[in-house]
């Protein structure tokens, strides 16, 4: 039977006839002779591989065949309306690269494609192409790369990113990505490294040419495909669907490579960081079936959005919904420290004891959230105002008592507590405990656990246990974790191979206060990585939102200051800044864009509106809804197909829109009051925080971003 090879190009069909293309690639699949296929080869072909295929009486498809390795390949490069589809299959040549290696598909004669010439100005050095102001040399485009003499001309005369953009959405692959590198002003050695470029000596024969698409950077652009179910898949996924096939050499790498204890991606919003995770589940669960995978995150949400990516990417891949069995779970982290305590049982005594020096029944309810405040309030402190808040003692609670298993004011009085801005004399740690004290004693009235108490338990009782309940834990969102998440994330896998891995983006942490793993018994040393290419958002995009961050003092898991240089392959408009007066022109501004966007025909659920809290987003939801525009809040569920979804910034991490209106607002006066009150340090992080909550927010558009502000 014939091998599928999907180029990229192909896998973007016109929706129109995307079922007969299915049905046509099926056929040809299962027996290329089959009648009515008409696979033809093409007279005066550049390319004597090329064939033609009918996929009905208007559309043809047009593929190399290329015989090897005992069996025939058809590597499919578009399908088009009849005439264009035989000047096409005329003119394209595939080729192995011989600088690189990688397969090449060259168009003879290709069509001459105007640059944007460089805009006139009066300082030499700004007038110069980007190229040669970043020391690219045309040279070492052609030789060294190995980019297309005509590619790389035109990429030496771009003027700027934005032209060197649009080249490369021209040639999306190998070729596309290297250009955003080289734009970015990666050096040239680096991007042979990274993208495992060689120069080779093989031919064009089918063999080589199988070959070459068998290159790691070769998956850019092709893709083997396994069966009819994941040709349904690839056609049906179009180019929102591309993560799942075309992945870049770096990705791959990350996906399959095995590691010797921890390991840590880090990488800007939109890098791919959740989409390497889900296909790493995927290659643990390939290689060991009987291997139990936990893939986690911050909350169940996002959780839920795991899941659901892991089955588009591959419904075979056994999803469990039990801790402990074979297959992967998928979890919110919180959820995971539940499972833990439900599934112990009776048995919790001693992990309660451990943590809390207390006799405990097991629990009965979750702490409700404002306890920290009622204490404060029922309490007769002496501490100032930037001591005695939520803020501080619950920090204080889950970065020093949990974690270190204070039980007493002894106890408390000796432990150390790196990384907490507010120094605290001896008299003032006395009475912090004492704070604490009646914290813990009104949680053992009420039978309650908070979630920091909950994860410190269940790691407790794993820890003590023979068993550990994952032989792999994959970690998403990573920076939004506390100390007794990690500690449970570290007693679910005992310390092997592959045992923990973990994305994370400082930039993004919109939650509790910064952590570093080694404290926690994670131990990455050496085994840290970046990824740098963004895929989901415009340059445009891209570089407003960076500019949210600038001068921030970002630190990441394993304290070292956190870096900017990201680069995205896409280019689109510039995001929209409108500043409004009122709450009702801030509304009318949003009616207007969405319904602008709707109007010029784009799929409701494509677009979306994120506000600040709450309150606002059901606001905005009257607001839409009064126009005519059918939209819902989206909270706890997922959101709905035929329908603008309205989130909260936070509600929207870890998700992505094709257009979003951003109504970040300003903080409220109770919001205000309540950053005034802490200690500088806190209030310096809650500021940071506050930079990445609209930093996740901006990142969240792929195409076009309006940002309404209020005066
Ligand atoms: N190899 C790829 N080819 C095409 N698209 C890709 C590829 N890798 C990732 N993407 C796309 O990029 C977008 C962002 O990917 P992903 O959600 O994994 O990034 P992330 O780093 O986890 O982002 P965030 O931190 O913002 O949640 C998704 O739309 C995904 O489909």
């Amino acid at each position: 039977m014939p091998t599928i090879i999907m180029g990229k190009l192909a896998s973007k069909i016109d929706g129109s006839v995307r079922g007969k293309a299915m049905s046509f690639l099926q056929k040809l699949g299962a027996d290329d002779t089959a009648p009515g296929l008409h696979i033809e080869p093409i007279q005066h072909s550049a390319d004597p591989r090329v064939r033609t295929g009918r996929v009905d009486e208007f559309w043809r498809a047009v593929m190399f065949r290329l015989d090897g390795d005992g069996d025939t390949h058809y590597v499919i490069h578009g399908i088009w309306p009849h005439d264009d589809a035989i000047t096409t299959a005329q003119r394209v040549r595939l080729k192995v690269n011989p600088i690189n290696g990688l397969p090449q598909v060259e168009e003879i004669e290709p069509a001459f494609v105007a640059m944007t010439p460089p805009p006139a100005t009066t300082d030499p050095e700004s007038a110069k192409p980007l190229f040669a102001r970043l020391g690219h040399e045309h040279a070492d485009l052609v030789d060294k790369l190995g980019l297309p003499e005509d590619v790389a001309t035109q990429a030496a005369a771009a003027a700027d990113e934005d032209a060197i953009l649009t080249l490369a959405e021209r040639h999306d692959g190998w070729i596309g990505t290297i250009l955003v590198d080289l734009a970015a002003g990666d050096d040239i050695d680096a991007i042979v490294q990274r993208m495992q470029l060689e120069k080779t000596s093989s031919s064009d024969d089918d063999a080589d040419v199988l070959q070459s698409l068998k290159r790691p950077a070769a998956a850019l652009q092709f893709a083997f495909i396994d069966g009819q179910e994941e040709l349904r898949r690839v056609i049906e996924g179009g180019d929102f669907g591309a993560w799942r096939i075309f992945l870049h050499p770096e990705q791959r790498r990350y996906i399959d490579r095995p590691y010797n204890g921890p390991f840590r991606l880090a990488g800007g919003a939109g890098t791919g960081k959740t989409v390497v995770l889900v296909h790493r589940a995927r290659a643990l669960a390939q290689r060991d079936p009987a291997a139990r995978i936990v893939l986690t995150t911050f909350t169940t949400n996002l959780a839920d959005a795991l899941g659901d990516s892991l089955t588009q990417l591959d419904p075979r891949v056994p999803q469990t919904k039990t801790l402990g069995q074979p297959g992967v779970y998928v979890i919110g982290v919180d959820a995971l420290a539940a499972a833990v305590l439900r599934t112990a049982g009776n048995g919790l005594a001693p992990a309660m004891r451990d943590v809390l020096g207390e006799e405990r029944a097991a629990p009965l309810s979750r702490t409700a959230p404002n306890l920290w405040r009622e204490v404060v309030e029922s309490t007769g402190t002496s501490l100032p105002p930037e001591i005695a808040n939520e803020t501080f003692l619950a920090t204080e609670y889950a970065h020093v008592v949990l974690p270190n298993k204070v039980h007493d004011e002894t106890g408390y009085l000796r432990v150390r507590r790196p990384g907490r801005g507010v120094a605290l004399d001896r008299a003032r740690r006395r009475a912090v405990w004492a704070l604490i004290d009646s914290y813990r004693a009104r949680c053992r009235i009420d039978g309650s656990l908070d979630f920091t108490e909950a994860a410190a338990v269940a790691a407790s009782h794993l820890a003590a246990g023979e068993d550990r309940p994952a032989d792999h834990v994959l970690v998403d969102e990573g920076q939004d974790l506390s100390p007794t998440h990690w500690l449970l994330l570290r007693a679910a896998v005992e310390e092997r191979p592959d045992d923990l891995f973990i994305a994370e983006d400082s930039h993004q942490r919109i939650y509790g206060s910064r952590v570093v793993l080694g404290r926690y018994g994670i131990a990455i040393v050496g085994r840290s990585q970046r990824l740098t290419l963004n895929y989901r958002t415009t340059a445009q995009n891209l570089r407003y939102a960076m500019s949210v961050l600038d001068n921030g003092q970002y630190v990441d898991l394993q304290d070292e200051p956190e870096s900017t240089g990201y680069r995205s392959a896409r280019s689109g408009p510039a995001p929209t800044e409108v500043i409004v007066d009122s709450l009702s022109d801030e509304l009318q501004a949003i009616v207007h864009h969405v319904r602008s966007w709707l109007g010029a025909g784009d799929a409701h659920e494509t677009v979306a509106v994120l506000v600040h809290d709450r309150f606002h987003r059901d606001r905005v939801v009257t607001a839409l809804t009064e126009q005519g525009v059918d939209a819902r809040a989206v909270d706890r569920d997922r959101p709905s197909p035929g329908r603008v979804p309205v989130l909260t910034m936070h509600r929207a991490k870890g998700t992505e829109f094709s257009k979003v209106v951003l109504a970040a607002g300003k903080p409220s006066p109770a919001e205000l009051e309540r950053l005034a009150m802490l200690d500088p340090a806190e209030r310096a992080d809650a500021e940071l925080r506050g930079r990445s909550l609209r930093y996740v927010a901006a990142t969240r558009a792929r195409d076009q971003l309006v940002v309404v502000q209020r005066n």
